[in-house]
């Protein structure tokens, strides 16, 4: 481990070059996914399972809100709940991605009462939120940096499903659209925050290490879902089955 602290501008390259490594843009699943390569039931296997990660985020930017220090801080946090639990007005993140579910035909129940999803889905999400409780402030932040990454695989996936799915509608994608603004807005933050506060070898190291721990959550949440609904294609008991 170097001895000497990196500039911000290093930092910065570093924890970019962990997400040309690892982001789950990169994964096997979200290949097949993009590139029309599954069927409709393979798609709402993942819409089903994520929708978990999707209704989590909101709780652990809560847990987050809770710890951080100053007003400013929590200002610019809890505009992110906003953005996934919505103002009571327009329906935020959670509601867009259950039209998603809507559009793939799911139903609203199975979706919400979670008892489809993944085991795997449950232990990766629910170590995300106990991350976010459980380790400095700084680490909670850069864990949320993988939203660096996000706008790209975003519009790749919208543009893809749109081109390959004839039951995918551009109003069933509809929980994209806002977070290729919302994701870039909240990285200006928590990126000007890791860069301004990661000063020692050991700080800028626990957030490498946070970003690197993002990404393989996110990437454990696909690889089950391959292993489930692609190759060999064992779904766990009681998890989400093909109709027969
Ligand atoms: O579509 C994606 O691949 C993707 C990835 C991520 C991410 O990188 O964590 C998020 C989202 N979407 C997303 O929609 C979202 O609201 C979100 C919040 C967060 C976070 O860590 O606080 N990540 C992500």
């Amino acid at each position: 481990m170097s001895r000497t602290p990196l500039s911000p501008d290093a930092l910065e390259a570093a924890l970019r070059a962990i997400g040309a490594e690892r982001y789950h843009i990169l994964h096997p699943f979200h290949r097949l996914l993009h590139d029309g390569k599954l069927d409709r039931f393979q798609v709402q296997a993942w819409a089903l399972n994520r929708y978990y990660y999707q209704a989590s985020i909101p709780a652990k930017d809560a847990t987050l809100l809770a710890r951080l220090p100053d007003p400013g801080m929590r200002r610019e946090w809890r505009r992110r709940i906003e953005d996934h639990d919505g103002d009571g007005s327009a329906p935020g993140g959670v509601e867009r991605w259950l039209a998603l579910t809507d559009g793939l035909g799911l139903d609203r129940d199975d979706v919400t009462s979670l008892r489809l999803m993944l085991p795997a889905t449950r232990f990766a999400v629910d170590a995300y939120v106990h991350f976010v409780r459980d380790r400095s402030i700084l680490e909670a932040i850069a864990s949320s940096l993988t939203e660096m990454f996000s706008p790209e695989i975003i519009s790749e996936r919208v543009a893809g499903m749109l081109r390959h799915y004839d039951f995918v509608s551009p109003e069933t994608l509809a929980y994209f659209t806002p977070r290729l603004t919302q994701a870039p807005r909240d990285v200006d933050f928590a990126l000007d925050h890791v860069r301004e506060h990661a000063r020692t070898v050991a700080e800028q190291q626990a957030v490498l290490g946070a970003l690197r721990f993002k990404c393989d959550l996110l990437w454990a949440q696909l690889d089950a879902l391959h292993h489930a609904y692609v190759t060999p294609g064992l779904p766990p008991p009681g998890a989400f089955r093909r109709p027969s």
